[in-house]
C-alpha cells in the first residue's frame, strides 16, 4: 500500500525509440549502458527486431522481443524505495545490421513526499535519502559519465 502510494499521481512519460538498421552494428551504439532513472519502466516492442541487452553476473544477455508483451523494467528509484529488494538492471541497446526496431517505453516516476528514500517500514536506509529534485540533477549527471548515480547513494 505504501509502495503504490509512492506511485500515485505522479509523473508518466515516453519515449518512442526508432533505430534504423545499420550496416556496421559493431561501430555504433542505440543506446549506451543505463539504468533507468524513474520508478518503473514498461516497454513495448512495435517489431521482433532484438537489439536490448542487460548486464547480469558481468556479461550481457539479449532479451528477446516479445511483440504485445510489456518488458517491466526496474528503475532506480523503485530500487531506493525498496531498500535495494527490488534491484534494477543495467541494459542498452544494439542496432540490427538488416532490420530497424522500434519499442515505446512509458517511464513511471515515484517518491515519497518529494523525497527518493526508503519506504519507512523497510528498516535500516540502505540509500541516502533525496530530493527528487536534486536526484534528477544526480542521475543525468552519473548517465553523461557512464555511471549509476545509485552508487553514490549507497550507504556502505
Ligand atoms: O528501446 C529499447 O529497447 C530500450 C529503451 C530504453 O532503455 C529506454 O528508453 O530507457
Ligand atoms: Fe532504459
Amino acid at each position: 500500500e505504501t509502495l503504490l502510494a509512492a506511485f500515485r499521481g505522479k509523473r508518466q512519460s515516453k519515449s518512442l525509440h526508432r533505430y534504423p538498421p545499420c550496416r556496421h552494428p559493431e561501430k555504433v551504439m542505440g543506446i549506451a549502458p543505463h539504468a533507468d532513472g524513474f520508478g518503473l519502466t514498461l516497454l513495448l516492442h512495435g517489431d521482433d527486431t532484438p537489439g536490448l541487452k542487460i548486464r547480469r553476473d558481468g556479461q550481457w544477455h539479449p532479451v528477446q522481443p516479445l511483440p504485445g508483451a510489456f518488458v517491466v523494467n526496474i528503475g532506480e528509484i523503485l530500487e531506493v524505495l525498496t531498500n535495494g529488494n527490488y534491484r534494477t538492471v543495467l541494459h542498452r541497446v544494439l542496432v540490427d545490421a538488416k532490420r530497424s526496431r522500434a519499442t515505446v517505453a512509458m517511464f513511471k516516476d515515484a517518491c515519497i513526499g518529494g523525497v527518493v528514500k526508503r519506504l519507512p517500514e523497510l528498516g535500516k536506509a540502505r540509500y541516502e535519502a533525496i530530493k527528487r529534485s536534486e536526484y534528477s540533477k544526480g542521475h543525468l549527471k552519473a548517465l553523461n559519465k557512464g555511471e549509476r548515480f545509485l552508487d553514490t547513494l549507497e550507504i556502505r
